[in-house]
């Protein structure tokens, strides 16, 4: 029996550094434990840790796997003098350049590497770093299967929550309409603006950007591209705009920071999420998908420059029936993230 209930207790469990098990594995996560924690879930201190493929890598660890698949999670052997805080920084890499790694860190087999690989998934949906001490046949309060995370990524409900005028500065007679979903404290909302006139609304899909949106980053395009998707929802006369909580592609706000602390050592979008263990995009565009399924619109034009969001759309049976360009100029700071955009995921810019 699959319960999507036990993943959601196990996604609270790791926000609060409590320990969950997943198959045979009891796993401490190192983002939100703390030492005391560590000592009653390991008075050995031989727990090994487990990480992600990407900050493996990293560590020069993951041509240590056992088997040469793609992404396996890899453990690594716990020294004696591998501490709470030498385990936060194997686990972090934003204080490589502060504190950088002594060695020598030995890979050790993962015995179940679906379970191992479950645990990091499970993180990266609590918003966390895939990162966790390991106890092999260990006791947890709380089991879960990795049916059970599956059942709970595909039990999520979206409905229609509230709706009301919300006049706005480009459009007065716009609507706003804020759906209901279990899985996060974020609400999506979509700003509907204008009436239909015969031709599929232009749509623009915004993810959150707090540091963009409501704080006027320059380091990126998303506010100046949010302030011109409604200009041009409202020139056009009917469109809808979608704001989809995913902060950061999909990996959320501390993670985002994680990655421009990382940027300002020199990495770029891409291998800034790559080193820390996460997609380079971890967006599901589903959701959208279903938000315009419930807004009675299944033919749209779609303001953007990501295929991937053109792709994500139809896959959900959204016919995109134009992509329009959504283009903005650059200042000095966000100049290398649109390059990195264009030049290694894929926009059209
Ligand atoms: N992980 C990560 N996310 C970022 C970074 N910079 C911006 N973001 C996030 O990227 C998202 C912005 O994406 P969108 O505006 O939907 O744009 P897009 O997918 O690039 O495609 P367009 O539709 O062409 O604009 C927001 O959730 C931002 O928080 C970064 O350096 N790292
Ligand atoms: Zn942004």
């Amino acid at each position: 029996m699959t319960d999507a209930r036990q993943a959601a207790r196990a996604i609270d469990a790791l926000r609060r550094g409590w320990p969950i098990r997943i198959g045979s594995l009891a796993l401490l996560p190192i983002e939100t434990a703390d030492p005391v924690r560590l000592e009653t879930f390991d008075p050995e201190g031989a727990a090994p840790v487990l990480l992600s493929a990407g900050r493996a890598e990293t560590l020069k660890l993951a041509n240590q796997r056992e088997a040469a698949v793609p992404d396996a999670p890899v453990l690594v052997d716990r020294a004696p003098w591998v501490d709470f805080a030498v385990a936060t920084a194997l686990a972090d890499p934003q204080l490589d350049l502060a504190t950088p790694l002594k060695g020598p860190f030995r890979a050790v087999p993962v015995t179940s590497p679906a379970d191992a690989a479950a645990a990091l998934r499970l993180a990266r949906i609590a918003g966390m770093l895939p990162a966790f001490f390991v106890q092999e046949d260990g006791a947890a309060e709380l089991t879960l299967s990795t049916a059970d995370i599956d059942a709970h990524e595909d039990a999520i409900r979206l409905t229609i929550a509230a709706r009301a005028r919300l006049p706005v500065a480009h459009a007065e007679d716009a609507e706003i309409v804020a759906f209901r979903t279990p899985e996060g404290p974020g609400e999506h909302v979509a700003l509907l603006i204008g009436a239909p006139q015969g031709q599929p609304p232009l749509v623009r899909l915004h993810s959150e950007c707090l540091t963009g949106d409501a704080l006027g980053s320059l380091k990126c395009d998303c506010g100046p591209q949010l302030d011109a998707a409604l200009k041009a929802i409202a020139a056009s006369g009917w469109g809808i705009l979608l704001y989809l909580r995913q902060e950061g592609r999909g990996i959320g706000l501390v993670n985002k920071l994680r990655a421009y602390a990382l940027q300002d050592q020199g990495f770029d979008t891409v291998d800034a999420n790559t080193r820390l263990g996460f997609a380079i995009d971890a967006r599901d565009f589903g959701v959208a998908a279903r938000m315009l399924d419930l807004l009675g619109q299944r033919e749209i034009r779609l303001l953007t420059n990501n295929p991937n969001k053109v792709a994500g759309l139809e896959a959900r049976g959204i016919a995109v029936a134009e992509r329009v360009p959504h283009f903005l100029p650059t200042n000095p700071h966000n100049e290398h993230y649109l390059a990195t955009k264009r030049d290694r995921t894929g926009h059209q810019l």
